[in-house]
């Protein structure tokens, strides 16, 4: 059943605006924090429920990206049985050094799971990284991409991007909200 709601309610919990400095060192006038919907277990519920739907047939592993991206994957994880890999931004320099923490996943067809993608940056690197590591990478599911519409920010690494919501669809529950 489609969540006809979870666009306006996203937008609700976590769009913020100011100036922000993002990740890529744009600036922006509008950030999500995807932590207010994360923090929210019914909201969370929800996008991960939507997640479900979009993972590629054939997805053995959910590589969540730390740190949004963690408790996304842990949810669609549970909703799906499929086990989750946790994804450092840099591998741990003591104990077992791992980037990525879980289970061998040399061979493995890992869907990542994100929480928003601006330019694909983080998406990119973790990508890399799970290749060198002889994984299988072929899409990521994000909750928000706000790159901008009708572009495949990674599409120089052959991947594919599927959003639960597009930044488009956030401005126009938005702007549906506030009359
Ligand atoms: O597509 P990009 O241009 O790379 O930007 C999006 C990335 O930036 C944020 O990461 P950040 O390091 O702020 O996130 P965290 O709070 O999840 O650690 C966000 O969680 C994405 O990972
Ligand atoms: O690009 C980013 O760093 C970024 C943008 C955004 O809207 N939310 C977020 O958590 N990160």
């Amino acid at each position: 059943m489609p969540d006809e709601t979870l666009a306006a309610d996203i937008d609700s919990a976590c769009r913020l605006t100011g100036e922000f400095t993002l990740r890529s060192g744009q600036v922006a006038d509008t950030y999500f924090d995807k932590y207010l919907f994360e923090a929210q277990p019914a909201l969370l519920d929800r996008v991960a429920t939507r997640m479900v739907d979009l993972l590629p047939e054939g997805t053995e592993l959910l590589g969540g990206l730390e740190l949004g991206g963690i408790p996304i994957a842990t949810m669609v994880s549970a909703k799906t049985r499929l086990p989750a890999l946790f994804v450092r931004k840099k591998a741990k320099e003591y104990g077992t050094a791992k980037l990525a923490e879980g289970p061998d996943f040399s061979g493995r067809r890992v869907t990542i799971i994100e929480d928003v993608i601006t330019t694909g940056g983080a998406v990119r690197d973790a990508t890399r990284a799970l290749r060198e590591g002889g994984a299988i990478v072929e899409v990521v599911v994000c909750a928000i991409d706000r790159s901008p519409e009708g572009e495949n920010p990674l599409a120089d690494v052959g991947l594919e991007v599927r959003a639960v919501l597009t930044r488009a669809q956030l401005d126009a529950a938005q702007s549906s909200t506030v009359e």
